[in-house]
């Protein structure tokens, strides 16, 4: 794999001291965060893992129960730790504004102070593309784009706070080193939101139809190329780096049509592709009032409904981004193709099969 390396990249020290190779990942019984510490591990990091829950046992990983919100929780953790990846939040699909306000904007605080009193030197956020998308296409977004005014839900609402948090404070004076990566559309092995969401409309005989003409493009991006972009962002992070304080798109760089990804997904594990085509807009405008009714009757019922207007407009417009900046500063590639990371995440969902 041919990797451009940054010129300020050769000059760091050969050999990394055994105090920066320890690490904390929050979030780390999570889906991408279990993936990281798997890679850090490999790469001879010691790895402590904080999270609200403990989700497997590897050996050689130290975890510590607690949620982020606990200043006390996280700086016992956090003793003797020079690195911290924060990719924990609540799910999306939850939609619960005051959680996602204390997790991601208040707990993210208190990761920031704890870090700071700890004497962490570098913190990695796991930020989301989705911070500058409204509903509308996006074409080969860049970081530049602003902020989006109007986000899609709570979730990206409160991302936009977390990740303008974990930038600004950023301080070379105070030898205090952030970054932030926005991954967009993860997809991989034990992913518990995209394919499981995915089979589960397709077992209720909801995934035959396409929303608009279908030729949208999408980034979808294996768990391990996002992983990949973490660990050099990490490595990068220096204070004579142009990476401080700045986000970074991290995608696999081959966006697809979202309706041939959900295709090659579906088929590959024997359910049958969408063919029928409804227009965008009649479905968007069925989704929002449905998310209407939901709102109105939530005291009487409790219904979640496949199509929410959220899911429809990601599943019917552009948004595929630039990973250029990553590209030039990380000297980031993707390590895997997407047709080898959708092999090898149908392969790994045996019980999700078509009959199984
Ligand atoms: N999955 C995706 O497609 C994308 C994910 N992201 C971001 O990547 C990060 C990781 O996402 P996933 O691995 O997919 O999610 P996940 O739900 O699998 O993992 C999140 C982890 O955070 C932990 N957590 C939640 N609240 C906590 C609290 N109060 N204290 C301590 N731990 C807590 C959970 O227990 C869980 O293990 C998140 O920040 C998410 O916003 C960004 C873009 C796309
Ligand atoms: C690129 C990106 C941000 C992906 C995130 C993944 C989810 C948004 C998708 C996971 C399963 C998808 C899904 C639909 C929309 C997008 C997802 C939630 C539908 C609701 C689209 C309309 C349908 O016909 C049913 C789909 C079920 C699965």
């Amino acid at each position: 794999l041919h990797q451009t390396v940054p010129f300020w990249f050769i000059s760091r020290p050969v050999s990394v001291s055994q105090s920066s190779k320890r690490c904390a990942v929050i979030g780390g019984s999570g889906f991408l965060g279990r993936h990281l510490v798997e890679k850090l591990q490999d790469r001879g990091y010691s790895v402590s893992v904080f999270d609200i829950r403990q989700s497997y046992e590897l050996p050689g990983v130290t975890f510590h129960q607690g949620d982020l919100c606990d200043e006390q929780a996280l700086l016992s953790a956090l003793k003797d730790v020079s690195l911290v990846f924060h990719c924990a939040s609540p799910a999306p699909a939850s939609n619960d504004r005051a959680l996602f306000e204390r997790v991601n904007i208040q707990g993210t605080k208190t990761v920031i102070e704890a870090c700071i009193q700890a004497g962490v030197q570098k913190l990695v956020l796991t930020s989301s593309a989705s911070v500058v998308f409204e509903g509308t296409d996006i074409k080969n977004g860049r970081e530049d784009l602003p902020y989006a005014k109007k986000p899609i839900d709570y979730y990206t609402q409160t991302k936009i706070q977390q990740e303008k948090l974990v930038l600004e404070a950023c301080d070379k004076q105070k030898g205090f080193l952030t970054v932030a990566i926005r991954p967009h559309g993860i997809f991989g092995p034990r992913d518990p939101q995209l394919v499981p969401i995915m089979v589960d409309a397709a077992r209720r005989g909801k995934m035959k139809f396409i929303i608009g003409d279908g030729t949208n493009l999408v980034d979808f991006t294996f768990v391990e190329n996002v992983v990949h972009g973490h660990i050099l962002a990490a490595e990068c992070l220096r204070p004579d780096s142009p990476i401080c304080g700045k986000p970074y798109h991290i995608t696999n760089d081959e966006p697809i049509r979202f309706w041939d990804f959900m295709s090659e997904m579906l088929v590959g594990l024997g359910y049958a592709a969408p063919r029928f085509h409804l227009p965008y807009g009649l479905v968007y405008s069925l989704a929002l009032l449905l998310w209407l009714l939901t709102w109105i009757l939530r005291p009487l019922l409790s219904f979640k409904p496949t199509f929410t207007p959220m899911r429809v407009a990601l599943a019917g417009t552009h948004h595929y981004y630039s990973c250029e900046r990553a590209k030039q500063d990380l000297g980031y590639r993707p390590v895997v193709s997407l047709k080898e990371g959708i092999a090898r995440t149908v392969q790994s969902y045996p019980h999700l099969r078509h009959g199984a």
